[in-house]
């Protein structure tokens, strides 16, 4: 089972490094309720985002300038996630994308070390992360992005967010999504590097079975098999 938790969630995505206040809360939930199949992934929120703005780096755009300072941020918040998991009782270990994943002209990822992790008992933290372009520089590699790829064929893609799903204009939460048309407005935002919801949206489109998107309390729902938030599949 795969479960991304954004940064919207886990961090004050305007603030400046900073944790959100759930964040102990939230891990402690997936501590507790992790299947043994679990492969968590996180985002970048406040700790990647300013850094690949500001360098000018984002999914198409490599960059040698800003490319570990970015990396080094976001690698921070995963040394707290996995930090804050053990506390709660969990043998999670860190898989940096940086050293296994990388571009050249598609994306590519090792996915060895994280299969062998999880089947060793660990529970494997992936995060979304600045990966090497064969073509020269680096780019970014979302957590989204990773998620889906790591999923095995009908395995559970769930993404929760801080707006717990897929909203409609008037901020309701939409039972399902099937192409990326059905965005509203709301939906359209480049609100970041990564393109936010725009681009989970693809991303879990692109996923033969597709995924959840919902909220940071509906977690352990996820997490127990059952069918939460936004269904988003084509
Ligand atoms: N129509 C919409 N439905 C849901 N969320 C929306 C919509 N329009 C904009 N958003 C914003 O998009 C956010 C989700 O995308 P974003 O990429 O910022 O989240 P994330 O995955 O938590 O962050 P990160 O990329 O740091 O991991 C929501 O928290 C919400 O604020
Ligand atoms: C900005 C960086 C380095 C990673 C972005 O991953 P995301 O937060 O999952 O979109």
């Amino acid at each position: 089972m795969i479960l991304k938790i954004g940064g919207s969630v886990l961090t004050e995505k305007d603030g400046d490094e900073t944790v959100a206040g759930v964040f102990d809360d939230v891990l402690a939930t997936v501590a507790r309720e992790a299947p043994d199949d679990l492969v968590l992934v996180h985002g970048a929120g406040s700790f990647g985002h300013p850094h690949a703005e500001r360098h000018g780096i984002d999914e198409r755009t490599a960059s040698v300038e800003g490319a570990y300072e970015t990396h080094a941020a976001v690698a921070r918040l995963n040394r707290q996630v996995v930090e804050t998991l053990n506390s709660h009782g969990v043998d999670a270990v860190p898989v940096h994308p940086s050293s296994c994943g990388w571009r050249d002209g598609g994306t590519r990822f090792q996915t060895g070390a994280v299969e062998s992790l999880r089947d060793a008992g660990f529970l494997p933290v992936v995060h979304g992360d600045v990966v090497a372009d064969a073509h020269g520089g680096a780019s970014v590699l979302s957590g989204d992005e990773l998620a889906v790829r790591l999923a095995e064929e009908d395995e559970r893609i769930g993404m929760c967010t801080s707006a717990g799903g897929v909203l409609n204009e008037e901020g309701n939460r939409l039972g399902r999504v099937s192409s990326v048309e059905e965005l509203t407005e709301l939906g359209d935002g480049t609100d970041d590097v990564t393109r936010g919801i725009r681009g989970k949206v693809e991303r879990l489109l692109s996923a033969p079975s597709g995924g959840y998107v919902f909220g940071a309390d509906e977690i352990d729902a996820y997490l127990g098999g059952n069918d939460v938030g936004t269904l988003v599949r084509r």
